[in-house]
This record gives C-alpha cells, structure tokens and sequence, in this order.
C-alpha cells in the first residue's frame, strides 16, 4: 500500500485517518456558506455596484456564481488572494435567451435560484451530482412558483433535476408553502416576491423546519433594504410590490457547521494539552449559540472571547438530549462525538435529514455502526449509546456524497483504536475544501491511500 501526505482530496482517492490524542492549533474557518449565498444574491438584485468581503470559497460558492452570472450580474475578485468580490448586480434577472445553469451538489444554491429563475424568460437546472442532488425534491417549491404565473418542469413528480422553468411574467396573489421539508422553498419565495410587480402573501403550511435559517433570510433581505411583514411564528407573510433591493457592502463571517467539525475533532481527543482556537465566528449567532450551548452540555472545554472560541479535549463527554432542529447542519458531527460520551444522547427532530445530500439518518448511522459505534437511526431521531473508551475501527468508511458524513466520519476516527479509510472524499469540497489538509496540519495523521 503507497502513502503519501494530503493537499486535496480527489476524487477516487482514500484517505486514511489515524487514531490521534492531541491536537493543537488556531485553524483558520472558512466563511459562512449560509451568508455567501444571501449577500451574493441580494448583491445581484441590486442595481449598481456591491462588495462581499471575505465571501466562502468551495463548490457550492462555484454553483453560487455560476447562477448570479446567469441571472446577469457580473462578478470579480478584487485581489489575488481573494478576499473581495465585487458585483456589478442587475436590479432584476435578465436574460434574452434560454439559459442553462449547473447548480452542482448545492440544494440551497438551487432552491434560492430557483425562485429568481422564474423572472427569466427560460431557464434549466442541471446538476452534476445526480446520485445526490439529483434526488433532492423541489415540488413543493415548483407547486408554489407555478401559483404565480411560472410554467414548471421536472424530471419526476418530486421535482427532481433538471428542472426547466419558463417565467417572465409573473403575477401575486396569496400563495401557500410547504415548510416540513425545508425552509430553503420559503427563502427562495422570500427573495423573489419583491421584484414580482404585485403583492406577494405567503402562507406557510405543514409547519415549518430549520426557523434559523429563515430568520437569517429576513435579516439579509432587512439590510439589503426589502421590506417584508412577518408574524412571529414566521408562518405568514406580506410582501409589497415596487421593492428594489439596494448594493452595499457586506462582510461574512466564520461558518459554524466548519467550526462545529473542528470543534468536535478537538474534543474527542483523550489528552488534555488539545486545544484549537477558532476565530471569525460571530456572537449571537443563532445556531453558533446553539451548537456552543450543545457542546457545553455535553461537557466540552470551551471559552469564548469576543469572536474566538476556544476548546479544549481530554474532557469525559456527557451524552445530551437535542433538538436537533435549530443546528441541523451541525448534527452528524455532533452524533460522532456523542459516539464517545459517557450514557444515552438522543437527538430529535430531524426528520429534515432525510432530505441532504444524503439519508442523513440511515447513511451516517451505517457508516458509524461500521466503525463499531452504537447507534440507532429512528424516523426522526438518532439514538446513540456513548462508548467513551472509543470504537475498534479500523474499515473503510463512505461518505455518501455528503461533506457533512465525511466530517463526521473523521472524528470518529480520532477516536478509534486503528482509524478509518474514508472513501469519497472529494464531496468534502462542497463547503470546507481544504477540511482534511486543516486536520493534517493540527496534527492529525491523514494519508492517501
Ligand atoms: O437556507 C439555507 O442556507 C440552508 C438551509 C438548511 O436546509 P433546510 O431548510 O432544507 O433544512 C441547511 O441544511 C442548508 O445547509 C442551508
Ligand atoms: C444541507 C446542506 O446544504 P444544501 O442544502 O445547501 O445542499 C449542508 O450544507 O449541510
């Protein structure tokens, strides 16, 4: 067998994670894809000039830019090193021809494209990805845009990709959104219903999943001057006619589902002189605050100063009980360091997870019984039963294209007796491109295999 050290993980590639007792470092954590994704768009709706500092770079941003270029606005790093991206927005999407738009593995990228592609004349989506955003529903989305005037069609009955939509003239109304699945449907209407020409109300139906996200939406849209009246459970909306949204600058800040990755590598190592200090993550952040609060729970070492978090390992882990809910991004790597948590975790309502890039459920829970922990995947639940003196492992491991399962999969390899050989590493590059190389440099053994 040929080792070799990581850079970038590629496709058809393994790599080997060694079982490992410390870590140490201050890695830096890549940007928030959640506000990348709101501020780009806001930037493409607005007339004139707008600047993005520090916006995430990985193949979901890719996705991202490839679709505010087809909605025609005009993008450009302001430096080598990528820090700025100026955006030269449209006011409202334009196109005189049919276009085409590859949204690769990005199921936020395409639901919020989806909505402002209805302001086109013709537009198709295609993905790359077929085994994993290919089957990825969009219905419930479709069903709504076609309420107000969009023709639709799908490559099922789900709303699988492609996807082509002929828009342009749309009119308001009074329209109803499923929210059970995803919150994505209701952002995408949220974002479009303002350059629609008429009243746009929204009601949302079947209750409504990962709220945070949603608030988020608001919030952007607030800043990029829309107006939208709102009651307090988020299940109703009004949204006036003659809004425009306008260029500013925006700054990113650190990504918490990145961080939470790191954070759980840090403490599921059994030597207390781990630490990782992580900086750039904004307080007050919904599920930042959330996923802290979780760590804390279960007994982790951390502290926070200002925007920097520190956490330390070589702490006994106590299991939880979540809802899983407010920082469903977050749950694999947080059901992978309960994998070492002394007692029972539960985590519940995340029924959503069935609906990621991968069974978020199903999948991470065959891969971790795999590595030899004890876990039970329920409808909307995980339940799993800590094994604090670790897990044999030792096999090779998949990440069902998800970047989400192969973060999850390498913490618990830090904590296994003969680590983990994970296959389909390249899908890591969806939000967190250099995750593994990250890991190496803290001091994780990671080889190619
Ligand atoms: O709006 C967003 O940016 C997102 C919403 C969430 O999806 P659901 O609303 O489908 O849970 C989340 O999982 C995804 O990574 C990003
Ligand atoms: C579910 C995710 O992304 P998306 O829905 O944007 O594909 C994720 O990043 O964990």
């Amino acid at each position: 067998m040929q080792e070799e050290s990581v850079q970038t993980a590629i496709a058809g590639q393994k790599l080997y994670i060694s079982p490992t007792d410390l870590i140490y470092g201050q890695p830096e954590v890549p940007s928030s894809k959640y506000h990348t994704l709101r501020y780009l768009l806001a930037s493409t709706l607005a007339a004139g000039e707008s600047r993005i500092v520090f916006p995430a770079e990985s193949d979901d941003s890719e996705a991202l830019f490839r679709g505010c270029r087809a909605l025609g606005s005009h993008l450009e790093w302001e430096d080598e090193q990528h820090r700025a991206l100026r955006i030269i927005g449209v006011g409202r999407p334009q196109a005189k021809e049919a276009v085409t738009i590859n949204v690769g593995n990005a199921g936020a990228v395409l639901r919020l494209l989806l909505g402002l592609g209805a302001l086109l004349p013709e537009v198709t989506f295609t993905t790359d990805h077929p085994q994993s955003l290919g089957k990825r529903p969009n219905r419930e989305l479709l069903e709504a845009l076609k309420a107000l005037g969009a023709q639709c069609s799908a490559a099922s009955s789900e709303g699988y990709l492609p996807i082509t939509i002929k828009g342009g003239k749309l009119h308001g109304g009074r329209i109803g959104i499923s929210g059970a699945r995803s919150s994505q449907y209701l952002s995408s209407l949220l974002y479009l219903a303002p350059l629609i020409g008429e009243r746009v109300e929204i009601e949302v139906v079947d209750g409504l999943k990962s709220q945070p996200f949603v608030r988020t939406t608001l919030q952007v849209l607030q800043e990029a001057g829309i107006e939208i009246q709102h009651d307090e459970a988020l299940l109703h909306y009004r949204i006036e006619a003659g809004q425009q949204y306008r260029a500013r600058e925006y700054v990113i800040p650190g990504d918490y589902p990145s961080a939470a990755a790191l954070l759980a590598a840090c403490a599921v190592t059994n030597d207390p002189s781990s630490e990782l200090s992580l900086s750039r993550l904004r307080p007050g952040d919904e599920i930042g605050e959330a996923l802290l609060a979780a760590l804390r729970a279960m007994d982790a070492a951390l502290q926070v100063d200002g925007e920097t978090v520190t956490i330390r390992g070589g702490r006994r882990l106590h299991g939880i009980e979540l809802d899983g809910d407010q920082l469903i991004d977050c749950i694999p790597v947080l059901v992978a360091l309960a994998c070492f948590a002394e007692g029972k975790s539960i985590f519940y309502n995340i029924e959503s997870l069935h609906y990621k890039e991968s069974d978020r459920i199903n999948d991470l829970c065959a891969e971790l019984r795999r590595a030899g922990c004890a876990v039970l995947p329920q409808q909307d639940a995980i339940i799993v039963h800590g094994r604090p003196q670790g897990v044999e492992g030792g096999v090779l491991v998949d990440g069902h294209n998800d970047h989400r399962l192969l973060m999850a999969l390498a913490v618990v390899a830090l904590r296994s007796q003969r680590g983990l050989t994970l296959t389909g590493v390249e899908h890591i590059a969806k939000s967190y491109p250099h995750f593994f190389a990250e890991l190496e440099r803290l001091g994780v053994g990671v080889k190619k295999v």
